[in-house]
């Protein structure tokens, strides 16, 4: 009886009272930067596909925003894997060390009190990995606990986050840097007649790192709270197994994409959402902020159409697609960045455009959804950089 009851008391002490909460954002891109308008020269000129002229008039069609922008590291088609293997072994944790200190920056604690690093590539193979290379690029303690979400795809944005609450949540004092650092040259390929889904990853796919430090019970004398996690669940969408698929070739990860992909997402949205706001007696989508993974176009035109959103609540997910292309996992990192950033700007009472309550959605390979609940937080308790 008494050894239970001590099991009990140390298992207390290692709970937190509250919520997992983001107490800092940092973003970071290459400084190789081309204009959506300027891609399809450039990559027909680097994979000597100039011939292809049908091909290139498709492709400028597939995204043609004349004033995105495409950020990415270079890598061509005439470049071998192992060419492509050795810019993504040393950019990815290098941009990764960008976000990181940014991030520790804006919380201004001392990196010493960094307990666990969640790290997410979808393009990094290597070993030992991306996370171990950028403890070294930090200085971070050896003992930093750390923990992987490799080859996930673009919903992983969210699983790190979900993963960052339970360990915040059951680990009391631990703050945790977690950092999505994705960049192409695995999926970097010429044009082909026979493969036209890759056409389209080639070209809304761009290059960026994103970090956050995730902690609960902040201390508000020295840190500042952004946004609360305050539940998540992830799900695997019926029937959509052969949607959207990478597989690791001799050429690389290739990239195979139906065009069902946006109406399997809406299809499927009012039920999955349904699962995790029911229990908190909201249904009004319309009252929540919005951070969407933006895939492509299509996929936040079908989100915003199947649940009548008005047409401002995807705005900060169109303008990170726009600004930096689908970053893969760190998309939705942005999203939160340039979400409370402009919030705070505009002079919103909260972080999340004004609003208490908000959802942040991940898709990518399954097709799997991450769905996480959000609380903003009031305007007066955080700051921005
Ligand atoms: C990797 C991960 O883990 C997660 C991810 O994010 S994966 C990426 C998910 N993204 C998507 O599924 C993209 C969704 N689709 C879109 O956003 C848009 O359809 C798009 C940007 C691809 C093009 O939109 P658009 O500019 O309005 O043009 P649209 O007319 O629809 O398509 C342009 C051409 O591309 C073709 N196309 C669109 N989707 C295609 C696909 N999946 N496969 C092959 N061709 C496709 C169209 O047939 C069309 O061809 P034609 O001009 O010859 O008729």
């Amino acid at each position: 009886m008494a050894e239970s009851t001590s099991v009990q008391k140390i298992r207390n002490l290692q709970r937190t009272n509250g919520p997992a909460t983001i107490l800092a954002i940092g973003t970071a891109t290459p400084s190789n930067c081309i204009y959506q308008a300027d891609y399809p020269d450039y990559y027909f000129r680097v994979t000597n596909s100039d011939h292809e002229t049908e091909l290139k008039q498709k492709f400028k069609r597939i995204y043609a925003e004349k004033e995105s922008k495409h950020v990415r590291i270079h890598g061509t088609e005439k470049e071998s894997l192992d060419a492509r293997q050795d810019i993504s072994v040393v950019e990815t944790p290098k941009l990764g060390k960008e976000a990181a200190e940014k991030a520790i920056k804006e919380w201004g604690q001392p990196k010493s009190k960094i307990t666990h690093l969640v790290f997410c590539t979808t393009g990094c193979v290597d070993m030992p990995g991306a996370d171990y290379q950028l403890i070294k690029l930090l200085g971070l303690n050896p003992s930093v606990q750390r923990h992987t979400v490799f080859q996930q795809g673009c919903f992983a944005g969210g699983t790190v986050l979900r993963l960052s609450k339970d360990l915040a949540e059951n680990n009391a004092c631990s703050r945790i840097l977690l950092v999505c650092s994705e960049i192409t040259p695995i999926f970097f390929r010429g044009p082909s007649e026979t493969h036209l889904d890759s056409l389209i990853g080639q070209a809304l796919f761009g290059d960026g790192a994103a970090a956050v430090i995730v902690g609960a019970d902040p201390n508000i004398s020295i840190e500042r709270p952004l946004f609360q996690l305050v539940c998540a669940a992830q799900t695997i969408l019926p029937d959509s197994q052969d949607a959207m698929l990478l597989h690791l070739r001799e050429v690389g990860l290739t990239f195979h994409l139906s065009k069902n992909v946006p109406r399997i997402i809406s299809d499927n949205i009012e039920k999955t959402l349904d699962e995790v706001f029911t229990p908190i007696g909201i249904s009004d989508w319309n009252s929540l902020f919005w951070i969407v993974h933006p895939g492509g176009p299509a996929i936040l035109d079908q989100v915003e159409a199947k649940l009548g959103l008005e047409e401002e609540k995807l705005r900060a997910s169109r303008h990170v697609l726009s600004e930096y292309g689908n970053v893969t996992s760190a998309c939705v990192l942005f999203i939160l960045d340039e979400m409370r950033k402009k919030s705070m700007q505009e002079g919103k009472p909260t972080t999340g455009e004004g609003l208490q309550w908000g959802v942040l959605l991940g898709f990518g390979p399954g097709i799997t959804v991450e769905t996480l609940v959000l609380h903003s937080v009031h305007a007066a308790t955080c700051s921005v950089n």
